[in-house]
């Protein structure tokens, strides 16, 4: 019987049949959750740096499988997103991996103008927080990239972060 998983996919997918076949099958048939959504992590192909953490509906998946070119979900936005668009920051693909049970998405890319973040930094994951034993105040990160890559204001203009918190 088939599942509700598969009603309505797109035909470039398989079927999610049973686990043996997606886990140690040889075709994609990605699991998107109830918002249609699959989660994508990005990486520096050559330095291997987590540069962001995104997610796709099926027909950004499909379009960045077809132009080699990162596309994404904008929740925030509410739209399909061309990543660079604006800033010219796209990501070309080098790889497109997927996990055991296909339910999220490892995308590989070179940068174009080495930066991948719009707050200026080359990583979204600019800050870290240190392990350490916990005071009585707010943590204070650690700012691991020092200097911003390109200036936000100039690329996006004056409102280049989304206005929500
Ligand atoms: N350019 C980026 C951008 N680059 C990297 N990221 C990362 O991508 C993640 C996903 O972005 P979303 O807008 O989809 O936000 P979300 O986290 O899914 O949803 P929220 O729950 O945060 O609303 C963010 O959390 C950031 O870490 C970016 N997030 C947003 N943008 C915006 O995208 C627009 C177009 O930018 P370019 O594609 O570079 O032209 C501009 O308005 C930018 O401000
Ligand atoms: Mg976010
Ligand atoms: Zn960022």
């Amino acid at each position: 019987m088939t599942s509700l998983l598969n009603i309505g996919r797109p035909a470039q997918f398989g079927l999610r049949l049973s686990v043996e076949a997606v886990e140690e099958g040889a075709l994609l048939a990605p699991k998107f959750n109830a918002e249609g959504l699959i989660p994508v992590v990005t990486t520096d192909a050559s330095s291997g740096e987590v540069l962001m953490m995104g997610v796709m509906n099926a027909e950004a998946l499909l379009r960045t499988i077809d132009t080699g070119e990162a596309h994404y979900w904008s929740r925030s936005r509410q739209c399909l997103w061309h990543k660079g668009t604006t800033s010219g920051l796209s990501q070309r693909v080098v790889q497109i991996r997927v996990d055991d049970d296909q339910d999220a998405i490892w995308l590989r890319v070179e940068v174009a103008g080495g930066a991948s973040c719009h707050v200026g930094y080359r990583s979204c994951f600019y800050r870290s927080i240190p392990v350490e034993p916990l005071g009585e105040t707010p943590i204070p990160f650690v700012f691991e990239e020092t200097e911003k890559v390109f200036d936000p204001v100039a690329v996006y203009g004056d409102a280049p972060n989304p206005t929500h918190l």
